[in-house]
């Protein structure tokens, strides 16, 4: 017998480090638009980011293993490191629907992806693949109207971001709150953010 279509937002990040916004944006996300399981994917090699260090894909990787281990349908995947050059989710998305074919995608963003969501690789392919989840974030004013290729869910808007947490870590600022226990812990224990200025 086939298995039942399983609705999955894939919640795709640099996370450098994954922080509490991420995960309210993906629970808001789960419920309003009835998800069976959000996948949380770092990202290997940010298509649009210009930075000139990331933290080590393993620590990125271990700190969203960390941040969604107590969620019942929350995973994480890997599935980015496996290729090199640009991480551009059309690829992606063309290799996880092939391998699942059973599941239904959404791509869950917060307002500044969606912004720039019409210049991503092989845009016109991609909204034929992938339902897109967007959500309000501070600093990005976000034109519903034209944007009639996303589904808006609401969250409460949260000015935080792994760029604040980077900072505040490197001043020897408490972070907790900010970003799950597991997670402060480890970028502790591993000096993470110390050489960041
Ligand atoms: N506070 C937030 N509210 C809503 N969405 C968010 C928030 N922070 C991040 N996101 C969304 O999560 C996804 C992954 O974000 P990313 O890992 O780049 O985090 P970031 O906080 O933007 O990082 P950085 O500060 O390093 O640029 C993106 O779609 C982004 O829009
Ligand atoms: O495929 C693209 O062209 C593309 C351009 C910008 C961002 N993305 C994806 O959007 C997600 C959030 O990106 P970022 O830079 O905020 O970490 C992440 O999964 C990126 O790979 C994808």
């Amino acid at each position: 017998m086939r298995q039942p279509i399983k609705q999955v937002g894939i919640m795709g990040g640099t996370f450098d480090p994954i922080h509490c916004g991420h995960l309210l944006a993906a629970e808001q996300a789960r419920e309003q638009a009835d998800l069976d399981e959000v996948w949380f994917m770092p990202t290997h090699v940010p298509p649009h980011k210009k930075r000139e260090s990331l933290t080590l894909a393993h620590h990125r990787l271990q700190m969203a293993q960390l941040a969604v281990s107590d969620h019942e349908v929350f995973r994480v995947t890997d599935v980015e490191f496996e290729r090199e050059g640009p991480s551009y989710t059309y690829e992606t998305m063309v290799q996880l629907i092939r391998q699942f074919p059973d599941c239904r995608f959404s791509f869950i963003m917060g307002g500044d992806m969606v912004k720039i969501l019409p210049k991503w690789y092989q845009y016109q392919e991609l909204i034929h693949m992938v339902r897109f989840i967007g959500l309000a974030r501070p600093g990005t004013e976000l034109d519903r109207e034209s944007s009639e290729d996303v589904t808006f869910v609401e969250m409460p808007v949260w000015d935080i971001s792994s760029t604040m947490i980077r900072e505040k870590a490197a001043a020897g600022k408490s972070i907790r709150y900010l970003v799950p226990d597991a997670v402060e812990r480890y970028i502790k224990e591993n000096r993470i953010y110390e050489t960041f200025g």
